[in-house]
């Protein structure tokens, strides 16, 4: 048996089998989450136009001091309008937060600062009005360019997009915008063993989770579903599958179970015969019996079947992959320097434990979630982060520091 690589090695030799997807175009209102392709410079100054920041009287400054000062308004300049009128001194406008500040106004007096500190709705603006404080020119305005002028550059490529980012894209008038494509993932299940979700379980199987978690986690990391299939522990449906999800295309194709010493396991075999195992067995806890190569040119990532082995192998090495076919650092995610509760043991593997981890008296502090085995999905359930025990460590005692991976956030 071949030795055991290291975690940091495996990785090292599954990213060098990826670059980054190419660009298309997508609605903005179907682009939250995806990964900008290009950056964007501003088009235009925002705001467009200077503007009042008030609902209030637009003023000259100079004619406010001292206070009080009492101005004829001459008009009215609700928001969306052009205003018509021009402020000669002595005068003011009725103006409302967003309108366009009227030529020679510099500054607005908000209502409050009056003696007319409501409007009236069933009334047209007032013949005049008492400044009862002064300004100074530009206050309660917002100047054009204020927040962005043209030809600033505002978003990086590589952004994964937010709705605060997908807002200000929509200030500048784009309905469309250049991403990286989507990585299509085909997902391929094995086991004799397993039953679908929502069909009786009749003795000796299980319901087949993999497929759900497994495919949750793509979309999560920003990949596409473009085939998933379940079948048995048989060779010769196995080769079948894997013709059947490459005619989909796939950047990737992932396998649940069949990759270690067992009788039953195929899926290793089926790449290393009509394909390249470039991989196999990974110095990690759970994990140990990852394999990777290709399958006609395409990578193939042979996750192992414990449900929790399946996902911490899909934490360490498929969401660097995804990262990297989509232009996103291969290797960002939050993590935070923990304080162990507990003392924990390990094997020697780099070990990544359910753990959870809380603030408390100014710092994080973290224990193990519920039952280690990898197949207990609890662990993973309760736990909010993956807490790393280094490899060639057995024993992590308490109050030691360690690194986590936190799991609830958005992980881009
Ligand atoms: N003699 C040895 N036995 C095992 C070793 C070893 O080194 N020597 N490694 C163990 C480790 S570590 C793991 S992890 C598993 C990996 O096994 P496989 O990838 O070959 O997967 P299977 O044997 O098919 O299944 C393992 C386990 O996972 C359950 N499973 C499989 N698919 C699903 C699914 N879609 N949903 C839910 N659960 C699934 C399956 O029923 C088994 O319980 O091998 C160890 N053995
Ligand atoms: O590595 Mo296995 O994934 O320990 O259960
Ligand atoms: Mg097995």
């Amino acid at each position: 048996m071949p030795e055991l690589t290291s975690v940091k090695d495996a990785l090292g030799q599954l990213l060098s089998a990826f670059n980054r997807l190419p660009a298309e175009n997508v609605s903005l209102a179907r682009a939250l989450g995806r990964v900008l392709a290009e950056g964007v410079s501003a088009p235009l100054d925002l705001p467009p136009f200077t503007n009042s920041g008030m609902d209030g009287y637009a003023v000259r400054a100079a004619d406010t001091h001292p206070a009080p000062q009492t101005l004829t308004v001459i008009g009215d300049i609700p928001a969306g309008l052009t205003p018509e009128l021009k402020l000669y001194p002595g005068q003011a406008a009725r103006i409302m937060t967003g309108a366009m500040l009227p030529e020679g106004a510099d500054a607005v007096i908000p209502i409050e600062y009056t003696d007319q500190p409501v409007f009236d709705p069933n009334q047209a603006f007032p013949h005049s009005i008492t400044a009862r404080q002064s300004v100074q020119p530009g206050d309660f305005i917002r100047p054009l360019g204020q927040d962005i002028r043209t030809g600033q550059a505002v978003l990086p490529a590589g952004r994964r997009l937010r709705a605060q980012d997908l807002g200000l894209l929509a200030s500048f008038g784009f309905t469309t915008l250049k991403v990286v494509r989507r990585p299509r993932v085909a997902l391929l299940s094995t086991g004799d063993e397993l039953v679908e979700p929502g069909l009786p379980l009749p003795p000796g199987k299980i319901h087949n989770s993999n497929s759900v978690m497994l495919g949750a986690l793509v979309r999560q990391f920003g990949g596409k579903v473009c085939f998933q299939s379940t079948v048995p522990d048989q060779p010769q449906a196995i080769r079948e599958m894997f013709a059947r999800a490459l005619e989909q295309s796939p950047d990737l194709l992932i396998t649940s179970a069949g990759v270690s010493v067992g009788a039953f396991d195929y899926v290793r075999d089926c790449i290393e015969t009509d394909g390249q195992l470039t991989l196999w067995r990974v110095n990690m806890r759970p994990g140990k019996p990852l394999a990777f190569g290709s399958y006609q040119q395409i990578p193939v990532i042979g996750l192992p079947g414990n449900p929790v082995s399946a996902f911490a192998t899909f934490q360490v090495f498929v969401v660097p992959v995804l990262h990297t076919l989509l232009g996103l650092p291969a290797e960002s995610r939050p993590q935070v320097t923990v304080t162990l509760s507990e003392t924990i043991e390990s094997d020697g593997r780099e070990t990544y434990a359910r753990a959870l981890v809380t603030w408390q008296d100014g710092a994080w502090h973290a224990r193990l979630a519920e039952h280690q085995g990898s197949g207990n999905l609890l662990s993973l359930v309760r736990a909010n982060a993956l807490l790393i025990v280094p490899s060639g460590v057995k024993s992590l005692p308490a109050q030691a520091q360690a690194t986590a991976w936190w799991l609830n956030a958005d992980l881009s």
